[in-house]
């Protein structure tokens, strides 16, 4: 199999090559540029010397028409103009950007504050948050890979909406990040010496993943609502910690919501139950394509607070997108991610 990256030389690009590197189904990676064409590689990123020698390829349909699977990893706005022509052409899409992902164009434009892509090819992307969409997955030739706060929330709180166990109409939910999220465009937020010792909140109440998650809400659990999210930047560089607060529905106990998530995920390689909150941390999935969950009953409030903790730049990017690819071609999900957490 031949696979295309664009936006190879960002955080998410560098990412997909790692695991595609491992892939053994996938023979050529073509490595694509929008501003250093020719350059090689690996003078680029010495780190991959004499693994990835090769100069880095223009950007042209063409060239792009010729690979099996080509992901866009690059900031929104971009892949909405590069995939039209190129969904007709043979190659599966996998969009790492939030180009694909709303559906009103107009939300799109809301929250993203660019122009959306065309209606007819957002309408035949699929929302690629595998283990809950693996059907069309599989039919999909364009997939809206789920953004990073998305899928460590979606993952942890679908189970419990979709069978009840907790109220949807007021759902708090408070996420962290690492800094690597915000892409490798240094920022006044993400230079050291601001970011370093320090704990911020950031897009309160205006981030771009507030339409995405509610959407998806509605698209896997037939509930409308809408949540209250918000953001903040951990001096680290890796992992997602998300924590969702719900009332509990009366008289559903602590098993009751393990056991739904347990049941939801047993075929799912994945995601992983914790039984233990010692046990809940960013450096146990750091690296690896794992989400790990988590639920709490506090019998006081009758209220949950569930948990979900991803890489953000692997479940959260292009893990999920190689787990997606693997769907669209048939294979096993966990061909090429079969990588255990870095741990420390
Ligand atoms: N970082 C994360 O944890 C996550 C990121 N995402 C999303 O994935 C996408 C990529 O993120 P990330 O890798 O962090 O971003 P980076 O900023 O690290 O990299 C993006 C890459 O896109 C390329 N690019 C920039 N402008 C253009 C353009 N006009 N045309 C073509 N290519 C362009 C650049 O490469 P070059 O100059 O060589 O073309 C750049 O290296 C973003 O949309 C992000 O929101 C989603 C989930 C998690
Ligand atoms: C730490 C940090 O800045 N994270 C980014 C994540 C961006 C992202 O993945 O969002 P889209 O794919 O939807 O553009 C943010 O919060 O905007």
């Amino acid at each position: 199999m031949k696979a295309g990256i664009i936006g190879a030389t960002g955080y998410g690009g560098l990412e997909l090559l790692r695991f595609l590197h491992n892939h053994k189904e996938v023979e050529e990676i073509g490595l694509f540029t929008s501003s250093e064409v020719g350059t090689q590689f690996s003078d680029k990123f010495p780190h991959l010397t004499d693994i990835y020698d090769q100069p880095l390829l223009k950007l042209e349909d063409d060239a792009l028409a010729e690979y099996d699977v080509v992901f866009a990893s690059t900031p929104s706005g971009v892949s909405s103009t590069i995939f039209p022509s190129l969904v007709e052409r043979g190659p599966k899409l996998i969009d790492l950007s939030g180009d694909f992902r709303l559906k009103n164009l107009a939300s799109y434009e809301t929250w993203y504050k660019k122009t959306p892509a065309p209606q007819e090819v957002v309408e035949r992307s699929v929302y690629g948050l595998t283990e809950w969409n693996e059907r069309a997955i599989e039919k999909a030739d364009l997939i809206a890979n789920p953004g990073c706060y998305p899928t460590a929330v979606l993952l942890s709180i679908l189970p419990l909406i979709k069978n009840r166990l907790i109220d949807p109409s007021f759902l708090v939910i408070d996420a962290k990040s690492g800094i690597s999220g915000a892409g490798n465009k240094p920022s006044q937020a993400t230079h050291f010496s601001e970011a370093n010792e320090s704990f911020s909140i950031y897009k309160i109440n205006e981030h771009q993943h507030i339409p995405e998650i509610e959407q998806a809400i509605s698209m896997f659990t037939d509930i409308e609502t809408t949540i209250t999210f918000n953001t903040h930047l951990v001096p680290m560089t890796r992992g997602i910690l998300a924590t969702s607060y719900a009332q509990v529905t009366d008289g559903v106990t602590q098993k009751q919501l393990v056991d739904c998530l347990s049941e939801t995920y047993k075929n799912h390689p994945f995601v992983r139950v914790i039984q233990e909150a010692s046990a809940v941390g960013t450096n146990r999935v750091k690296g690896s394509n794992y989400c790990d969950i988590y639920v709490k009953l506090d019998e006081r409030t009758n209220r949950a607070t569930i948990i979900g903790v991803i890489d953000n730049l692997v479940k959260g990017a292009a893990g999920q997108a190689i787990q997606n690819m693997n769907v669209q071609f048939g294979l096993p999900q966990q061909t090429g991610l079969q990588l255990v957490p870095y741990f420390i």
